[in-house]
């Protein structure tokens, strides 16, 4: 028995799946997932299956009756967020659940159409077609097929283009669920993975470079309860989205080379983040190609152009900018913290992170994505315990020593300048191309140019010889113009340019 005073809510997530004995795919990845994402779940089981990684071997279905029970008893007493349901392999085994859902009904549900297993085994045939299509998707808050269930879906339309997924995702939607998202890894010929999302007005198209590894067996279960997940803590469904696509980016990643099982399609560590060290193995959600247009806010220039942070940072997010800091320096803590809450909101939704600038206690209350300091600003050995291993941390390094001590001390990436003179930063001292490549030479981390670069000399910089050069930093070459869209267009033109010629 608690009392209602010092309780503290925990965000919670029921799955409603089949297990798989492998533990690489349906209720043990969604617990895994769950857990790894920090919230907790409970599961109904309408299925018990006898799979390995080299296939799905038998499959036994619950009774019905059973499912219901395990439905009664878990509605009846905890307080979800978020139901998200995977393998539903018959009618009546949907029949109940929707029973139920009308019984104790449920604030969001998740929808994964799982229909065939990775290795080809058919999990729920085509006589829950209908009842998904009629009673189902109406009352799904978000239904996540892959190509080949969306057109199972809609009567077995060809989808084979980007094209095909949009225009399966607008028909899926006229079937009544809020977002649909359709996951494109199936597709032939791409060097991305691109799923389409739709919310019944605008299209997204969601890319990440195609991960090349033999260990897939559970992405789609992952995804899903992903989302289900970071509904349950308060997301929106766009960055939802988002950060489960980036999670199995990241332990797909993570997990490239792990052996488990002799089949051919093996698990993924789903607990990634946990095995992290400070220095060399740390894999961290960031990415060094999101260097590559790195837009830095000026509070001064915002306020000389009459633009809000929130305007100033949706124009260069739409004009190509890959990451995006924070730099108020004249903000009041109270006004910044409510700007960096919004701003966190639309990088989310646009898949691009969000750093700030030297305040570690407002990258922590508005949840940012990282932080960049500076040599005088806190160290970054305590930067790290204090924001974790998920947070991505940039430091600013004028010198070969200084890069050293960064990569020790468990940085991401760093910025390195001021390449040029630059009236934004005071007394900064200039260190030129030649300044820049030393730093670059040094570095085991990526870097970020900074420092009087704009387009008319972003090409000179990037033509360094340095591969781990990955992009420049601007603030003045964005934000101190008329038109930030236009400026972020033409710099990211420039940059492309400068790239395609390396
Ligand atoms: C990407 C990037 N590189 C360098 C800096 C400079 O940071 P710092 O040295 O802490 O100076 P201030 O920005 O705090 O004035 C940066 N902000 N971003
Ligand atoms: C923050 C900072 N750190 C080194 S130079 C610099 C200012 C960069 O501003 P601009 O892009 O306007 O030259
Ligand atoms: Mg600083």
């Amino acid at each position: 028995m608690t009392t209602t005073e010092n309780v503290k809510k925990v965000a919670q997530v029921l799955t409603v799946a089949g297990s798989d004995s492998g533990a690489g795919a349906g209720i043990q990845a969604d617990i895994k997932v769950c857990a790894a994402r920090g919230v907790y779940c409970a599961s109904v089981i309408t299925a018990v299956t006898a799979q390995n990684t080299r296939g799905v071997q038998s499959v036994h279905l619950l009774p019905p009756d059973f499912v219901s029970e395990q439905l009664k008893s878990v509605l009846s007493d905890f307080d979800f967020d978020v139901v998200k349901t995977g393998m539903l392999p018959s009618p009546e085994i949907v029949e109940v659940l929707l029973r139920n859902l009308t019984d104790f009904p449920v604030r969001a549900l998740v929808i994964d159409p799982v229909m065939v297993s990775t290795s080809g085994h058919v999990l729920a045939g085509s006589s829950i077609l209908s009842i998904f299509r009629e009673r189902l998707l109406p009352i799904a808050d978000i239904i996540t097929p892959n190509v080949k269930e969306a057109s199972a879906l809609l009567g077995g339309i060809r989808i084979q283009t980007v094209e095909d997924m949009r225009s399966a995702a607008k028909s899926l939607h006229a079937m009544g669920p809020r977002f649909v998202l359709v996951k494109g890894g199936d597709l032939p010929d791409s060097s991305e993975s691109v799923d389409v999302y739709f919310d019944g007005k605008e299209f997204h198209e969601l890319r990440s470079p195609r991960i090349s590894t033999r260990n897939t067996h559970g992405t789609g279960c992952t995804l899903a309860s992903c989302i289900a997940a970071e509904l349950a803590k308060g997301s929106s469904m766009l960055s939802a989205v988002w950060v489960a696509k980036r999670f199995v980016d990241d332990a797909l990643e993570y997990s490239r080379d792990i052996a488990i099982g002799t089949g051919m399609q093996g698990p993924f560590d789903h607990f990634f983040s946990l095995k992290k060290n400070p220095q060399s193995s740390r894999c961290s959600t960031f990415n060094p190609d999101d260097l590559f247009l790195y837009a830095v806010t000026d509070s001064r220039m915002n306020k000389k152009w009459n633009r809000s942070i929130v305007d100033a940072v949706k124009a260069a997010i739409e004009g190509g900018s890959t990451i995006i800091q924070l730099r108020e320096k004249e903000a009041e803590t109270r006004e910044f913290l409510e700007g960096a809450k919004a701003c966190v909101e639309i990088c989310r939704s646009n898949g691009v992170s969000l750093l700030i600038n030297d305040r570690i206690d407002i990258a922590l209350a508005c949840d940012a994505d990282g932080v960049h300091v500076g040599q005088s600003d806190m160290p970054v050995d305590l930067v790290r315990s204090l924001l974790g291993p998920d947070k991505i941390i940039g430091v600013s390094c004028k010198t070969p020593e200084q890069a050293h001590q960064a990569w020790k001390d468990g940085a991401d990436y760093i910025g390195s300048g001021g390449v040029f003179p630059t009236n934004t930063k005071a007394n900064n001292r200039t260190i030129g191309l030649d300044g820049l490549k030393e730093v670059c030479k040094a570095s085991k981390l990526p870097v970020v140019a900074i420092g009087g670069i704009g387009i008319s000399n972003a090409e000179s910089v990037m033509r360094i010889d340095a591969p781990n050069l990955k992009g420049v930093a601007v603030v003045s070459a964005l934000f101190d113009q008329v038109c930030v869209l236009t400026q972020a267009k033409k710099l990211h033109k420039t940059l492309k340019e400068s790239k395609m010629e390396n």
